[in-house]
Protein backbone atom coordinates (compact mmCIF):
# COMPACT_ATOMS: atom_id res chain seq x y z
CA UNK A 1 0.00 0.00 0.00
CA UNK A 2 1.30 3.24 -0.96
CA UNK A 3 1.54 5.59 2.09
CA UNK A 4 -0.25 9.34 2.14
CA UNK A 5 2.50 11.66 1.53
CA UNK A 6 2.06 13.75 4.43
CA UNK A 7 -0.34 13.88 7.62
CA UNK A 8 -1.83 10.50 8.82
CA UNK A 9 -4.03 8.00 7.96
CA UNK A 10 -7.59 9.68 8.32
CA UNK A 11 -9.59 8.31 11.23
CA UNK A 12 -12.31 5.82 10.62
CA UNK A 13 -15.16 8.40 11.80
CA UNK A 14 -13.71 11.50 9.50
CA UNK A 15 -13.78 9.03 6.57
CA UNK A 16 -17.57 7.90 7.45
CA UNK A 17 -18.36 12.02 7.72
CA UNK A 18 -16.57 12.62 4.65
CA UNK A 19 -18.67 9.54 3.07
CA UNK A 20 -21.53 11.08 4.33
CA UNK A 21 -21.26 14.40 2.88
CA UNK A 22 -19.99 13.07 -0.65
CA UNK A 23 -23.00 10.74 -0.41
CA UNK A 24 -25.35 14.18 0.38
CA UNK A 25 -23.40 16.39 -2.06
CA UNK A 26 -23.67 14.23 -5.00
CA UNK A 27 -27.74 13.39 -4.19
CA UNK A 28 -28.32 16.29 -3.45
CA UNK A 29 -26.76 17.72 -6.79
CA UNK A 30 -28.37 15.20 -8.92
CA UNK A 31 -31.81 16.20 -7.16
CA UNK A 32 -30.98 19.73 -8.54
CA UNK A 33 -30.12 18.42 -11.97
CA UNK A 34 -33.21 16.60 -12.18
CA UNK A 35 -35.57 19.38 -10.78
CA UNK A 36 -33.92 22.41 -12.91
CA UNK A 37 -33.08 20.18 -15.87
CA UNK A 38 -31.02 22.57 -18.06
CA UNK A 39 -29.40 21.34 -21.21
CA UNK A 40 -26.28 22.22 -23.28
CA UNK A 41 -27.43 23.02 -26.92
CA UNK A 42 -24.45 22.31 -29.36
CA UNK A 43 -24.66 23.24 -33.04
CA UNK A 44 -21.44 23.52 -35.63
CA UNK A 45 -21.52 26.14 -37.64
CA UNK A 46 -19.90 27.22 -41.01
CA UNK A 47 -20.44 30.97 -41.86
CA UNK A 48 -19.69 31.19 -45.70
CA UNK A 49 -20.40 33.76 -48.55
CA UNK A 50 -22.79 32.32 -50.95
CA UNK A 51 -25.31 32.88 -53.61
CA UNK A 52 -28.66 33.69 -53.26
CA UNK A 53 -32.07 35.74 -53.81
CA UNK A 54 -33.30 37.41 -50.79
CA UNK A 55 -35.29 39.63 -52.99
CA UNK A 56 -35.62 37.59 -56.33
CA UNK A 57 -32.85 39.24 -57.43
CA UNK A 58 -29.48 36.74 -57.32
CA UNK A 59 -26.79 38.43 -55.10
CA UNK A 60 -24.15 37.34 -52.48
CA UNK A 61 -25.16 36.47 -49.00
CA UNK A 62 -23.44 35.29 -45.63
CA UNK A 63 -24.94 32.10 -44.85
CA UNK A 64 -24.93 29.78 -42.10
CA UNK A 65 -24.42 25.84 -42.93
CA UNK A 66 -25.39 26.75 -46.16
CA UNK A 67 -28.88 28.64 -44.70
CA UNK A 68 -30.24 32.32 -45.61
CA UNK A 69 -30.77 33.45 -42.54
CA UNK A 70 -29.12 31.35 -40.16
CA UNK A 71 -30.72 28.59 -38.54
CA UNK A 72 -33.02 29.50 -35.60
CA UNK A 73 -31.85 28.61 -32.09
CA UNK A 74 -34.66 27.40 -29.87
CA UNK A 75 -33.65 26.66 -26.22
CA UNK A 76 -35.56 26.96 -23.25
CA UNK A 77 -34.51 29.58 -20.10
CA UNK A 78 -31.19 28.08 -18.17
CA UNK A 79 -30.11 26.16 -21.19
CA UNK A 80 -26.48 26.57 -22.15
CA UNK A 81 -25.93 26.81 -25.71
CA UNK A 82 -22.98 25.74 -27.30
CA UNK A 83 -21.97 27.20 -31.02
CA UNK A 84 -18.93 26.03 -32.65
CA UNK A 85 -18.25 28.25 -35.31
CA UNK A 86 -15.94 27.87 -37.72
CA UNK A 87 -15.31 30.94 -40.09
CA UNK A 88 -15.52 29.86 -43.64
CA UNK A 89 -15.64 33.18 -45.45
CA UNK A 90 -11.69 32.15 -47.03
CA UNK A 91 -10.61 35.86 -46.60
CA UNK A 92 -12.04 37.84 -43.71
CA UNK A 93 -12.64 37.27 -39.56
CA UNK A 94 -15.86 36.83 -38.65
CA UNK A 95 -17.64 36.75 -35.34
CA UNK A 96 -21.25 36.50 -33.98
CA UNK A 97 -23.12 38.86 -31.55
CA UNK A 98 -25.96 37.30 -29.00
CA UNK A 99 -28.15 40.09 -28.97
CA UNK A 100 -30.01 40.61 -26.27
CA UNK A 101 -28.40 38.26 -23.64
CA UNK A 102 -26.70 39.48 -21.11
CA UNK A 103 -23.48 37.19 -20.71
CA UNK A 104 -23.05 37.30 -17.25
CA UNK A 105 -20.10 35.34 -16.47
CA UNK A 106 -18.75 35.45 -20.00
CA UNK A 107 -18.28 38.64 -21.39
CA UNK A 108 -16.02 37.07 -24.21
CA UNK A 109 -18.27 35.17 -25.56
CA UNK A 110 -20.23 38.67 -26.76
CA UNK A 111 -19.16 38.64 -29.82
CA UNK A 112 -17.97 41.59 -30.91
CA UNK A 113 -15.04 41.98 -32.90
CA UNK A 114 -12.08 43.96 -31.06
CA UNK A 115 -14.17 44.57 -28.32
CA UNK A 116 -14.75 41.03 -26.44
CA UNK A 117 -12.55 39.22 -28.52
CA UNK A 118 -10.44 38.58 -32.23
CA UNK A 119 -12.17 37.74 -34.94
CA UNK A 120 -12.38 34.10 -36.07
CA UNK A 121 -9.62 34.02 -38.86
CA UNK A 122 -10.08 32.06 -41.84
CA UNK A 123 -10.66 28.05 -41.25
CA UNK A 124 -10.47 28.87 -37.81
CA UNK A 125 -13.22 27.46 -34.91
CA UNK A 126 -14.16 29.71 -32.02
CA UNK A 127 -16.65 28.01 -29.55
CA UNK A 128 -19.46 30.47 -28.21
CA UNK A 129 -20.72 28.95 -24.81
CA UNK A 130 -23.20 30.86 -22.72
CA UNK A 131 -25.95 30.32 -20.94
CA UNK A 132 -29.59 31.64 -22.20
CA UNK A 133 -30.79 32.66 -18.45
CA UNK A 134 -33.75 33.99 -19.26
CA UNK A 135 -37.01 33.88 -21.83
CA UNK A 136 -37.58 35.51 -24.59
CA UNK A 137 -37.43 36.97 -28.52
CA UNK A 138 -33.32 37.58 -29.29
CA UNK A 139 -31.43 37.40 -32.81
CA UNK A 140 -27.68 36.87 -33.25
CA UNK A 141 -25.69 38.93 -35.93
CA UNK A 142 -22.52 39.75 -36.82
CA UNK A 143 -20.90 42.40 -35.16
CA UNK A 144 -17.57 43.18 -37.60
CA UNK A 145 -17.10 45.50 -40.40
CA UNK A 146 -20.78 45.37 -41.88
CA UNK A 147 -21.20 41.51 -42.24
CA UNK A 148 -24.72 42.03 -40.44
CA UNK A 149 -26.12 44.03 -43.70
CA UNK A 150 -24.66 41.04 -45.95
CA UNK A 151 -27.07 38.75 -44.46
CA UNK A 152 -25.29 37.14 -41.16
CA UNK A 153 -28.06 37.15 -38.71
CA UNK A 154 -31.20 34.57 -37.45
CA UNK A 155 -33.19 34.28 -35.05
CA UNK A 156 -32.44 32.87 -31.08
CA UNK A 157 -35.89 32.03 -29.28
CA UNK A 158 -35.50 31.61 -25.97
CA UNK A 159 -38.69 29.89 -23.90
CA UNK A 160 -39.56 29.96 -20.75
CA UNK A 161 -38.15 26.88 -18.60
CA UNK A 162 -39.81 23.34 -17.74
CA UNK A 163 -42.88 23.47 -14.83
CA UNK A 164 -42.57 27.38 -15.71
CA UNK A 165 -45.34 29.47 -17.26
CA UNK A 166 -45.64 32.90 -20.08
CA UNK A 167 -47.81 35.13 -17.65
CA UNK A 168 -49.82 35.47 -20.87
CA UNK A 169 -51.91 32.24 -22.98
CA UNK A 170 -51.45 31.62 -26.59
CA UNK A 171 -52.47 28.49 -28.74
CA UNK A 172 -49.23 29.11 -31.72
CA UNK A 173 -45.93 30.76 -32.58
CA UNK A 174 -45.01 32.66 -35.24
CA UNK A 175 -41.75 34.43 -35.77
CA UNK A 176 -40.98 37.47 -38.14
CA UNK A 177 -37.46 38.27 -38.64
CA UNK A 178 -36.51 42.07 -40.05
CA UNK A 179 -33.89 42.87 -42.49
CA UNK A 180 -33.66 45.35 -44.85
CA UNK A 181 -31.59 44.60 -48.01
CA UNK A 182 -29.42 46.30 -50.92
CA UNK A 183 -28.06 44.40 -53.98
CA UNK A 184 -24.70 46.87 -53.78
CA UNK A 185 -22.53 44.11 -51.99
CA UNK A 186 -20.71 45.45 -48.49
CA UNK A 187 -17.39 46.18 -49.87
CA UNK A 188 -18.63 48.82 -52.39
CA UNK A 189 -20.70 50.37 -49.19
CA UNK A 190 -18.01 50.52 -46.56
CA UNK A 191 -15.70 51.56 -49.01
CA UNK A 192 -18.49 54.18 -50.14
CA UNK A 193 -18.53 55.03 -46.08
CA UNK A 194 -14.68 55.60 -45.62
CA UNK A 195 -14.32 57.45 -49.47
CA UNK A 196 -13.75 61.18 -49.96
CA UNK A 197 -16.15 62.39 -51.70
CA UNK A 198 -18.38 60.59 -48.95
CA UNK A 199 -21.15 58.24 -50.97
CA UNK A 200 -23.75 57.31 -48.76
CA UNK A 201 -25.48 53.78 -49.11
CA UNK A 202 -28.77 54.84 -50.10
CA UNK A 203 -32.38 53.48 -49.18
CA UNK A 204 -32.38 49.21 -49.09
CA UNK A 205 -33.90 47.93 -52.34
CA UNK A 206 -35.75 45.55 -50.52
CA UNK A 207 -37.45 45.15 -46.89
CA UNK A 208 -37.09 41.38 -45.89
CA UNK A 209 -39.39 39.29 -43.50
CA UNK A 210 -37.53 35.97 -42.87
CA UNK A 211 -35.17 36.47 -45.34
CA UNK A 212 -37.54 36.89 -47.72
CA UNK A 213 -38.46 40.01 -50.05
CA UNK A 214 -39.46 41.25 -53.28
CA UNK A 215 -38.03 43.32 -55.96
CA UNK A 216 -39.36 44.75 -59.38
CA UNK A 217 -42.86 42.64 -58.47
CA UNK A 218 -45.29 43.09 -55.73
CA UNK A 219 -47.86 40.69 -54.15
CA UNK A 220 -50.05 43.41 -53.84
CA UNK A 221 -49.56 44.45 -57.45
CA UNK A 222 -53.68 44.76 -58.17
CA UNK A 223 -53.49 47.22 -55.58
CA UNK A 224 -50.98 49.55 -57.54
CA UNK A 225 -51.49 51.71 -60.20
CA UNK A 226 -50.92 48.78 -62.68
CA UNK A 227 -47.09 49.68 -63.42
CA UNK A 228 -45.98 46.65 -60.98
CA UNK A 229 -46.26 42.79 -61.98
CA UNK A 230 -47.54 40.44 -60.04
CA UNK A 231 -44.35 38.21 -58.23
CA UNK A 232 -43.60 34.23 -59.07
CA UNK A 233 -43.95 33.36 -55.74
CA UNK A 234 -43.88 29.39 -55.73
CA UNK A 235 -40.61 27.62 -54.36
CA UNK A 236 -37.96 30.52 -54.94
CA UNK A 237 -35.92 31.78 -52.07
CA UNK A 238 -37.86 35.12 -52.22
CA UNK A 239 -41.31 33.28 -51.79
CA UNK A 240 -43.13 34.75 -49.06
CA UNK A 241 -42.51 33.74 -45.43
CA UNK A 242 -46.62 32.88 -45.12
CA UNK A 243 -48.06 32.89 -41.52
CA UNK A 244 -50.27 30.25 -40.93
CA UNK A 245 -52.81 30.13 -38.91
CA UNK A 246 -56.39 28.15 -37.51
CA UNK A 247 -59.45 30.48 -37.28
CA UNK A 248 -60.42 31.60 -33.58
CA UNK A 249 -56.87 31.03 -31.91
CA UNK A 250 -54.52 33.42 -30.14
CA UNK A 251 -50.85 33.79 -31.36
CA UNK A 252 -47.30 35.01 -30.34
CA UNK A 253 -45.46 36.98 -33.10
CA UNK A 254 -42.68 37.14 -31.95
CA UNK A 255 -40.74 40.20 -34.37
CA UNK A 256 -37.21 41.14 -34.33
CA UNK A 257 -35.56 43.69 -36.48
CA UNK A 258 -31.79 43.03 -37.67
CA UNK A 259 -31.96 46.01 -39.71
CA UNK A 260 -29.14 47.21 -40.97
CA UNK A 261 -30.69 51.07 -41.48
CA UNK A 262 -34.19 50.74 -41.57
CA UNK A 263 -36.64 51.65 -38.45
CA UNK A 264 -40.22 50.06 -39.83
CA UNK A 265 -43.43 49.90 -39.12
CA UNK A 266 -45.54 46.67 -38.92
CA UNK A 267 -49.46 46.36 -39.53
CA UNK A 268 -51.63 43.14 -40.20
CA UNK A 269 -54.89 43.93 -41.97
CA UNK A 270 -57.99 43.74 -40.00
CA UNK A 271 -55.63 42.70 -36.67
CA UNK A 272 -54.83 44.52 -33.42
CA UNK A 273 -51.89 43.16 -31.53
CA UNK A 274 -51.28 43.00 -28.35
CA UNK A 275 -48.15 43.97 -27.28
CA UNK A 276 -46.18 42.13 -24.39
CA UNK A 277 -42.67 41.58 -24.61
CA UNK A 278 -40.47 43.72 -25.47
CA UNK A 279 -36.43 42.85 -25.62
CA UNK A 280 -36.52 40.29 -23.61
CA UNK A 281 -38.94 41.87 -20.86
CA UNK A 282 -42.61 41.44 -20.16
CA UNK A 283 -44.67 44.95 -21.09
CA UNK A 284 -47.99 46.12 -19.66
CA UNK A 285 -50.21 44.23 -22.34
CA UNK A 286 -51.36 47.62 -25.15
CA UNK A 287 -53.16 47.11 -27.88
CA UNK A 288 -52.07 48.64 -31.29
CA UNK A 289 -52.88 48.95 -34.86
CA UNK A 290 -49.78 49.25 -35.63
CA UNK A 291 -46.29 48.47 -34.09
CA UNK A 292 -42.91 50.74 -34.81
CA UNK A 293 -39.51 48.52 -34.33
CA UNK A 294 -36.12 49.89 -34.65
CA UNK A 295 -33.11 47.91 -35.27
CA UNK A 296 -31.88 45.98 -32.69
CA UNK A 297 -35.86 45.99 -30.89
CA UNK A 298 -37.38 42.80 -30.40
CA UNK A 299 -41.34 42.18 -29.45
CA UNK A 300 -43.56 39.86 -29.08
CA UNK A 301 -47.49 40.30 -29.87
CA UNK A 302 -50.41 38.88 -29.57
CA UNK A 303 -53.19 38.43 -32.47
CA UNK A 304 -56.30 36.64 -32.27
CA UNK A 305 -57.83 35.10 -35.85
CA UNK A 306 -61.31 36.05 -35.43
CA UNK A 307 -61.71 37.77 -38.51
CA UNK A 308 -63.61 36.25 -41.57
CA UNK A 309 -61.85 32.82 -42.26
CA UNK A 310 -62.90 32.75 -45.71
CA UNK A 311 -60.02 35.59 -46.07
CA UNK A 312 -56.63 35.63 -45.90
CA UNK A 313 -54.80 38.86 -44.77
CA UNK A 314 -51.60 41.28 -45.68
CA UNK A 315 -48.97 41.55 -43.18
CA UNK A 316 -47.24 44.80 -44.46
CA UNK A 317 -44.10 46.27 -43.05
CA UNK A 318 -42.75 49.81 -44.19
CA UNK A 319 -40.11 52.35 -43.66
CA UNK A 320 -40.20 55.27 -41.35
CA UNK A 321 -38.25 58.01 -40.03
CA UNK A 322 -36.23 58.11 -43.24
CA UNK A 323 -38.00 59.37 -46.81
CA UNK A 324 -38.72 55.72 -47.93
CA UNK A 325 -37.65 54.76 -51.48
CA UNK A 326 -38.46 51.19 -50.81
CA UNK A 327 -41.90 49.63 -50.99
CA UNK A 328 -43.23 48.05 -48.20
CA UNK A 329 -42.30 44.16 -47.31
CA UNK A 330 -44.90 42.13 -47.65
CA UNK A 331 -46.59 38.89 -46.64
CA UNK A 332 -49.72 37.14 -45.77
CA UNK A 333 -51.66 35.96 -43.23
CA UNK A 334 -53.27 32.89 -43.94
CA UNK A 335 -56.35 31.23 -42.28
CA UNK A 336 -56.52 28.01 -42.68
CA UNK A 337 -57.97 25.75 -44.98
CA UNK A 338 -57.75 28.58 -47.52
CA UNK A 339 -54.97 28.38 -50.08
CA UNK A 340 -51.99 30.86 -49.21
CA UNK A 341 -52.23 32.30 -53.06
CA UNK A 342 -55.60 33.32 -52.33
CA UNK A 343 -54.48 37.11 -52.08
CA UNK A 344 -55.85 39.34 -49.22
CA UNK A 345 -59.13 41.58 -51.63
CA UNK A 346 -58.52 44.60 -48.88
CA UNK A 347 -55.84 47.58 -49.96
CA UNK A 348 -53.26 47.13 -47.79
CA UNK A 349 -53.00 48.24 -44.37
CA UNK A 350 -52.75 51.65 -43.33
CA UNK A 351 -49.07 52.70 -41.95
CA UNK A 352 -48.49 56.48 -40.39
CA UNK A 353 -46.44 58.56 -43.16
CA UNK A 354 -42.74 57.79 -42.21
CA UNK A 355 -42.38 61.38 -40.66
CA UNK A 356 -45.47 61.38 -38.21
CA UNK A 357 -43.26 61.45 -35.04
CA UNK A 358 -45.77 62.11 -33.36
CA UNK A 359 -47.33 58.78 -34.02
CA UNK A 360 -43.78 56.87 -33.43
CA UNK A 361 -43.35 58.93 -30.07
CA UNK A 362 -47.19 57.65 -28.85
CA UNK A 363 -46.10 54.19 -29.27
CA UNK A 364 -42.73 54.29 -27.47
CA UNK A 365 -44.30 56.14 -24.50
CA UNK A 366 -46.77 53.18 -24.68
CA UNK A 367 -44.28 50.32 -23.45
CA UNK A 368 -44.67 50.52 -19.79
CA UNK A 369 -42.95 47.36 -17.54
CA UNK A 370 -45.20 44.99 -16.68
CA UNK A 371 -46.21 44.93 -12.73
CA UNK A 372 -44.29 43.51 -10.57
CA UNK A 373 -41.35 43.83 -13.25
CA UNK A 374 -38.03 45.07 -10.84
CA UNK A 375 -37.97 49.36 -10.50
CA UNK A 376 -34.89 51.22 -11.05
CA UNK A 377 -33.19 52.92 -8.44
CA UNK A 378 -33.86 56.35 -7.26
CA UNK A 379 -31.16 58.13 -8.27
CA UNK A 380 -27.58 57.45 -10.24
CA UNK A 381 -24.29 57.41 -8.96
CA UNK A 382 -23.02 58.93 -12.15
CA UNK A 383 -24.62 60.73 -15.06
CA UNK A 384 -23.66 60.34 -19.00
CA UNK A 385 -24.93 62.90 -20.91
CA UNK A 386 -23.99 61.63 -24.71
CA UNK A 387 -23.94 64.08 -27.77
CA UNK A 388 -24.95 62.45 -31.06
CA UNK A 389 -23.34 64.63 -33.89
CA UNK A 390 -22.63 63.92 -37.68
CA UNK A 391 -19.08 65.23 -38.26
CA UNK A 392 -16.10 65.62 -40.15
CA UNK A 393 -13.19 64.31 -39.50
CA UNK A 394 -9.78 65.09 -42.10
CA UNK A 395 -12.90 65.65 -44.88
CA UNK A 396 -14.30 62.00 -44.10
CA UNK A 397 -17.99 62.03 -43.05
CA UNK A 398 -18.38 60.43 -39.80
CA UNK A 399 -20.38 60.37 -36.87
CA UNK A 400 -19.12 61.43 -33.33
CA UNK A 401 -20.47 61.14 -29.67
CA UNK A 402 -19.50 64.07 -27.32
CA UNK A 403 -17.22 65.10 -30.53
CA UNK A 404 -15.26 62.04 -30.83
CA UNK A 405 -15.73 58.85 -32.87
CA UNK A 406 -15.25 55.94 -32.38
CA UNK A 407 -11.93 54.04 -34.04
CA UNK A 408 -11.74 50.27 -32.40
CA UNK A 409 -7.90 49.34 -31.16
CA UNK A 410 -6.28 46.46 -32.53
CA UNK A 411 -6.35 44.29 -29.71
CA UNK A 412 -9.68 43.62 -27.99
CA UNK A 413 -10.44 45.57 -24.99
CA UNK A 414 -11.77 42.88 -22.87
CA UNK A 415 -8.26 41.00 -23.05
CA UNK A 416 -6.04 44.30 -22.53
CA UNK A 417 -7.95 45.17 -19.34
CA UNK A 418 -8.03 42.08 -18.06
CA UNK A 419 -4.54 41.46 -18.51
CA UNK A 420 -2.89 45.20 -17.94
CA UNK A 421 -1.56 45.61 -21.36
CA UNK A 422 -0.33 49.09 -21.40
CA UNK A 423 -0.83 51.06 -24.23
CA UNK A 424 -3.20 48.77 -25.99
CA UNK A 425 -5.67 51.39 -26.11
CA UNK A 426 -6.48 55.27 -25.90
CA UNK A 427 -5.57 55.96 -22.52
CA UNK A 428 -7.99 58.61 -22.43
CA UNK A 429 -11.20 58.33 -20.65
CA UNK A 430 -14.04 59.85 -23.08
CA UNK A 431 -16.23 63.18 -21.62
CA UNK A 432 -19.14 62.45 -19.41
CA UNK A 433 -20.94 65.89 -21.42
CA UNK A 434 -20.39 68.16 -24.16
CA UNK A 435 -20.63 72.30 -24.20
CA UNK A 436 -23.38 73.66 -22.77
CA UNK A 437 -24.09 76.22 -25.32
CA UNK A 438 -24.41 73.64 -27.97
CA UNK A 439 -27.38 74.27 -30.08
CA UNK A 440 -28.38 70.64 -30.92
CA UNK A 441 -31.40 72.59 -32.95
CA UNK A 442 -28.13 74.10 -36.08
CA UNK A 443 -25.27 71.85 -37.57
CA UNK A 444 -22.11 71.76 -35.53
CA UNK A 445 -20.67 74.55 -35.77
CA UNK A 446 -17.10 73.34 -35.79
CA UNK A 447 -18.02 70.40 -37.11
CA UNK A 448 -14.45 68.72 -36.99
CA UNK A 449 -14.44 65.83 -34.44
CA UNK A 450 -11.48 63.84 -33.32
CA UNK A 451 -10.99 60.01 -33.28
CA UNK A 452 -10.60 57.63 -30.03
CA UNK A 453 -10.98 54.54 -28.90
CA UNK A 454 -11.18 55.40 -25.55
CA UNK A 455 -13.60 53.37 -22.56
CA UNK A 456 -16.03 54.69 -20.03
CA UNK A 457 -14.40 53.11 -16.93
CA UNK A 458 -17.46 53.03 -14.45
CA UNK A 459 -17.35 51.96 -11.15
CA UNK A 460 -18.70 48.23 -10.30
CA UNK A 461 -22.58 47.72 -9.02
CA UNK A 462 -23.04 51.58 -9.50
CA UNK A 463 -26.35 53.00 -11.45
CA UNK A 464 -25.28 54.84 -14.37
CA UNK A 465 -27.77 57.37 -16.23
CA UNK A 466 -27.17 57.98 -19.79
CA UNK A 467 -29.44 60.91 -21.48
CA UNK A 468 -28.82 60.40 -25.04
CA UNK A 469 -29.07 63.79 -26.53
CA UNK A 470 -30.04 64.11 -30.42
CA UNK A 471 -28.70 67.17 -32.80
CA UNK A 472 -28.76 68.20 -35.97
CA UNK A 473 -26.73 66.72 -38.77
CA UNK A 474 -24.26 67.85 -41.15
CA UNK A 475 -27.05 69.51 -43.16
CA UNK A 476 -29.71 72.21 -41.72
CA UNK A 477 -33.27 70.82 -40.74
CA UNK A 478 -31.96 67.39 -40.81
CA UNK A 479 -31.92 65.21 -37.37
CA UNK A 480 -32.23 61.33 -38.08
CA UNK A 481 -33.67 58.50 -35.74
CA UNK A 482 -30.67 56.53 -34.19
CA UNK A 483 -31.78 53.61 -31.92
CA UNK A 484 -28.90 52.70 -29.41
CA UNK A 485 -28.12 48.98 -28.03
CA UNK A 486 -26.23 48.57 -24.72
CA UNK A 487 -24.37 45.29 -24.37
CA UNK A 488 -24.36 42.96 -21.33
CA UNK A 489 -27.27 44.83 -19.58
CA UNK A 490 -30.48 46.10 -20.17
CA UNK A 491 -31.79 49.45 -19.23
CA UNK A 492 -34.13 51.34 -18.00
CA UNK A 493 -36.07 53.79 -20.52
CA UNK A 494 -36.86 56.44 -18.14
CA UNK A 495 -38.33 58.88 -20.87
CA UNK A 496 -38.08 60.36 -24.16
CA UNK A 497 -38.13 64.39 -24.40
CA UNK A 498 -37.58 67.15 -27.13
CA UNK A 499 -34.74 69.37 -27.33
CA UNK A 500 -32.29 69.90 -25.08
CA UNK A 501 -32.19 67.96 -21.81
CA UNK A 502 -32.00 70.37 -18.71
CA UNK A 503 -32.92 70.11 -15.23
CA UNK A 504 -36.90 70.73 -15.50
CA UNK A 505 -37.14 67.53 -17.63
CA UNK A 506 -35.93 65.36 -14.45
CA UNK A 507 -39.22 65.61 -13.10
CA UNK A 508 -40.42 64.13 -16.24
CA UNK A 509 -38.39 60.36 -15.77
CA UNK A 510 -40.55 57.82 -15.08
CA UNK A 511 -39.58 56.23 -12.51
CA UNK A 512 -42.33 54.24 -11.75
CA UNK A 513 -42.78 51.64 -14.41
CA UNK A 514 -39.88 52.42 -16.96
CA UNK A 515 -40.03 49.32 -19.69
CA UNK A 516 -36.56 47.11 -19.52
CA UNK A 517 -34.90 46.88 -22.78
CA UNK A 518 -31.18 46.74 -24.43
CA UNK A 519 -32.20 49.02 -27.52
CA UNK A 520 -34.08 52.48 -27.52
CA UNK A 521 -34.92 55.11 -30.07
CA UNK A 522 -33.77 58.43 -29.89
CA UNK A 523 -36.09 60.88 -31.57
CA UNK A 524 -35.09 63.62 -33.91
CA UNK A 525 -33.95 66.44 -31.77
CA UNK A 526 -35.04 65.10 -28.31
CA UNK A 527 -33.23 63.14 -26.08
CA UNK A 528 -33.71 59.59 -24.31
CA UNK A 529 -32.63 59.31 -20.47
CA UNK A 530 -31.96 55.39 -19.76
CA UNK A 531 -30.66 54.34 -16.48
CA UNK A 532 -28.74 51.06 -15.52
CA UNK A 533 -26.88 48.97 -13.05
CA UNK A 534 -23.20 48.04 -13.63
CA UNK A 535 -23.35 44.37 -12.77
CA UNK A 536 -21.99 42.57 -15.26
CA UNK A 537 -18.26 42.74 -15.20
CA UNK A 538 -16.90 42.93 -18.83
CA UNK A 539 -16.59 45.56 -21.77
CA UNK A 540 -19.31 46.46 -23.23
CA UNK A 541 -19.97 48.57 -26.69
CA UNK A 542 -22.93 51.13 -26.23
CA UNK A 543 -23.61 52.15 -29.90
CA UNK A 544 -25.89 53.35 -32.97
CA UNK A 545 -28.07 49.74 -34.15
CA UNK A 546 -27.67 51.23 -37.79
CA UNK A 547 -25.02 49.21 -39.28
CA UNK A 548 -23.73 52.11 -41.51
CA UNK A 549 -23.21 54.86 -38.48
CA UNK A 550 -21.42 52.42 -35.96
CA UNK A 551 -18.77 51.33 -39.22
CA UNK A 552 -18.74 55.79 -39.27
CA UNK A 553 -17.85 55.57 -34.83
CA UNK A 554 -21.33 56.22 -33.82
CA UNK A 555 -20.56 54.24 -30.39
CA UNK A 556 -18.58 54.38 -27.05
CA UNK A 557 -16.97 51.85 -24.85
CA UNK A 558 -18.25 50.80 -20.94
CA UNK A 559 -16.37 48.52 -18.47
CA UNK A 560 -16.59 47.85 -15.16
CA UNK A 561 -15.46 45.04 -12.85
CA UNK A 562 -13.08 43.40 -15.57
CA UNK A 563 -10.85 42.44 -12.47
CA UNK A 564 -13.52 39.89 -11.94
CA UNK A 565 -14.27 38.17 -14.85
CA UNK A 566 -12.90 34.76 -15.26
CA UNK A 567 -9.85 33.19 -17.47
CA UNK A 568 -10.84 34.47 -21.26
CA UNK A 569 -10.53 31.34 -23.56
CA UNK A 570 -7.17 31.73 -25.49
CA UNK A 571 -9.03 31.88 -29.21
CA UNK A 572 -10.64 35.15 -27.84
CA UNK A 573 -6.52 36.34 -27.40
CA UNK A 574 -5.24 35.61 -30.40
CA UNK A 575 -4.75 38.87 -32.17
CA UNK A 576 -2.96 42.31 -31.28
CA UNK A 577 -1.33 43.06 -27.80
CA UNK A 578 -2.59 39.64 -26.11
CA UNK A 579 -1.20 37.34 -29.09
CA UNK A 580 2.38 38.66 -27.85
CA UNK A 581 1.43 38.40 -24.12
CA UNK A 582 0.04 34.85 -25.16
CA UNK A 583 3.06 34.01 -26.97
CA UNK A 584 5.69 35.78 -23.83
CA UNK A 585 3.62 36.26 -20.57
CA UNK A 586 2.01 39.45 -19.99
CA UNK A 587 3.66 42.83 -19.88
CA UNK A 588 5.62 43.45 -16.09
O1 LIG B 1 -24.96 58.82 -42.14
C1 LIG B 1 -25.67 59.25 -43.02
O2 LIG B 1 -25.23 59.94 -44.11
C2 LIG B 1 -26.37 60.25 -44.92
C3 LIG B 1 -26.47 61.73 -45.10
O3 LIG B 1 -26.49 62.36 -43.85
C4 LIG B 1 -25.31 62.29 -45.87
O4 LIG B 1 -25.34 61.81 -47.17
C5 LIG B 1 -27.50 59.73 -44.17
O5 LIG B 1 -28.74 59.85 -44.57
C6 LIG B 1 -27.07 59.14 -43.07
O6 LIG B 1 -27.83 58.53 -42.18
Amino acid sequence: MIPPSHGSYPSLSSTMAKCFIITLCFFLSALTHSTLASKARHFKWEVGYMFWSPDCVENVVIGINGQFPGPTILAKAGDTIVVELTNKLHTEGVVIHWHGIRQFGTPWADGTASISQCAINPEETFVYRFKVDRPGTYFYHGHYGMQRSAGLYGSLIVEVADGEKEPFHYDGELHMLLSDWWHEGIHEQSVGLSSIPFRWIGEPQSLLIEGRGQYNCSLAAHFSNGSSTMCELRNTQCTPHILHVLPNKTYRLRIASTTALSSLNLAIGNHKMVVVEADGNYVQPVAVDDLDIYSGESYSVLITTDQNPAMNYWVSVSVRGRHPQTPPGLTILNYHPNSASKLPTSPLPISPAWNDYNHSKAFANKILAAMGSPKPPPHPDRRIFLLNTQNKYNGYTKWAINNVSLVLPATPYLGSMKYRLKNAFDSAMPPDNFPSDYDVMKPPVNANSTLGGGVYMLKFNSVIDVILQNANALTENVSEIHPWHLHGHDFWVLGYGEGKFSEKDEKKLNLKNPPFKNTAVIFPYGWTALRFITDNPGAWAFHCHIEPHLHMGMGVIFAEGVHLIGNIPMDALGCGMTAKMTMNGPNP
